[in-house]
């Protein structure tokens, strides 16, 4: 439930703070295609893991069995060498390339990959595309009062899921019959 809920509140946050791209057919665009691949492929086997070999080789670098392996994926998700401009909100970057957010692109694993990956992840971007294009079509989103877009606090509580440390609030103005 939540990792559905702060996705969309993440993405009115860069909505509301970056107001250019707040036209919710540019959302519905923009949300990279979903692909009619299954995502888990085959059962998870966790006994297989039980004969694997002592060592497994990661990178040239032996790893002792028993390791935890953490992916920053939060990292590369972020990171220069991988992505241009990777800190900028620019949703077009998924028509120039074609990125698949479901574990065959590592460039963008919010789904993780293979045996573990997540098989919400359908039912997770459909609940995001829909709140956010119903969020999008209807109302305008600006931020309360005299508060400025540019000043919304886009830091993190880092956790299980990354909610926003300060939740995003916003007064939302329906979109008048001329502008559907
Ligand atoms: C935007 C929404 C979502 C995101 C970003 C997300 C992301 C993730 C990630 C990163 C993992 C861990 C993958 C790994 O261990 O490497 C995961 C696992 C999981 N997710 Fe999701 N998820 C979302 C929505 C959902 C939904 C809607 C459901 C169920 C209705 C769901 C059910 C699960 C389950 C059961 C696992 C554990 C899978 C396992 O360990 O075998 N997720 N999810």
């Amino acid at each position: 439930m939540d990792t559905s809920a702060i996705t969309a509140e993440w993405a009115m946050a860069e909505m509301i703070k970056n107001p250019s791209a707040t036209k919710a057919r540019f959302l519905t665009l923009t949300i990279p295609p979903m692909r009619g691949e299954r995502i888990i492929q085959a059962a998870p086997s966790y006994a297989s893991n039980a004969s694997s070999p002592i060592q497994r080789k990661i990178r040239g670098n032996y790893i002792p069995k028993g390791s935890n392996v953490h992916v920053n994926v939060w990292a590369v998700a972020r990171d220069p060498a991988v992505w241009k401009n990777p800190l900028e909100f620019r949703p077009e970057r998924f028509l120039e390339e074609n990125v698949d957010m479901k574990g065959h692109d590592f460039r963008l694993l919010s789904f993780g990959a293979r045996r573990q990956a997540c098989p919400g992840a359908h039912l997770g971007i459909n609940l995001v595309t829909s709140m956010m294009n119903h969020l999008l079509h209807h109302f305008v989103w600006t931020p309360p009062q005299e508060a400025k877009p540019e000043k919304i606090d886009m830091s993190e509580n880092p956790g299980l899921v990354t909610y926003m440390r300060t939740p995003v609030h916003a007064v939302a103005t329906l979109h008048l019959p001329s502008d559907l």
